[in-house]
């Protein structure tokens, strides 16, 4: 994968930043049946209290890459990533998905395509065959038998599990179960906020190979927020230094050493 080199204060000064890809895998793959792009532009927060929390955030995020998002406590991680599905609802003329203002989509379709895990699975009650029936039944489509094991099995789950409630799993079953729900909406695009900060370095591991695999095979656009850089570093194609509610550099993961701008070089610093 190329990225287009930029300097760091290329980067800083430039309106967006802008990831070329050019990615062998990525282009010949015959698999991809999935993945849309976002392009975020100028994307501001400031709160009640008119504190800045997000300082005009431009960048890319190419289909079918695993772009993370790394950076402070605070710097505006969850934020973004709550713009994308508008969980926070961006200014318009800011988020585009695949060139549509996400503002002008209809909302529950934008979560469709869009689907969020979150540090926490929160599981309905019912089976865990209902919760992900829960979806396409929203929509009027009832998901046969074969159709929900084979979601389990994408989300890395053997069919004993249908008939298990959620008080009969471990957290990082569960939040298995609640990616094997979101991908029975056929999303286009994952957003997953630290989706693996409560589960044991087992799930963990099980969580990344889902997700590694969901980009293989079905050319799925993921924007994964972590505080883990060993994490990014086995799972993204591209990471962006959040800062102060501002992408302060944007680097392959093993160049992630290189980063220049001091607060971001201190951060990596004490996490690694
Ligand atoms: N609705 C809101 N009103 C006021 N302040 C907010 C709101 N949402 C977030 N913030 C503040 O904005 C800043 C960024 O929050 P955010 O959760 O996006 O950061 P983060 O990088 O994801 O942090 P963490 O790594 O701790 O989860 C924080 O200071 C937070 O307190």
């Amino acid at each position: 994968m190329e990225l287009t080199k930029q300097t760091s204060k290329e980067k800083m000064s430039a309106e967006h930043l802008l990831l070329t890809v050019d990615d062998a895998d990525h282009q010949h793959s015959n698999h991809h049946d999935r993945g849309m792009k976002f392009e975020i532009r100028g994307l501001r927060k400031v709160s009640e209290a008119g504190v800045t929390i997000l300082n005009g955030i431009s960048v890319d995020i190419p289909k079918g890459m695993i772009v993370g998002i790394i950076g402070p406590s605070g710097s505006g991680k969850s934020t973004m990533l709550r713009a994308l599905n508008r969980l926070w609802e961006p200014p318009s003329d800011t988020v585009f998905l695949d060139g549509h203002d996400i503002v002008d989509l209809d909302v529950l379709g934008l979560r469709r395509k869009v689907g969020m895990l979150f540090q926490l699975p929160v599981l309905f009650q019912g089976t865990v065959a209902d919760n992900i029936r829960y979806g396409p039944r929203l929509r009027g489509k009832k998901l046969g038998d074969e159709e929900v094991s084979k979601l389990l099995t994408l989300a890395d789950l053997d069919s004993s599990f249908l008939s298990k409630t959620g008080g009969e799993l471990s957290v990082g079953q569960a939040q298995r179960v609640a990616l094997a729900r979101t991908l029975a909406n056929e999303p286009e695009v994952l957003l997953l906020d630290e989706p693996t900060s409560a589960l044991d370095p087992i799930s963990t591991q099980n969580i990344e190979d889902v997700i590694v695999k969901l980009k293989k095979k079905k050319g799925m656009t993921v924007v994964m927020v972590s505080h883990s850089i060993k994490q990014i570093q086995r799972v993204a194609d591209v990471v962006c230094l959040l800062v102060n509610g501002e992408i302060v550099e944007v680097l392959k993961p093993d160049e992630l050493s290189e980063a220049k701008h001091p607060m971001a070089q201190r951060f990596l610093q004490l996490s690694s």
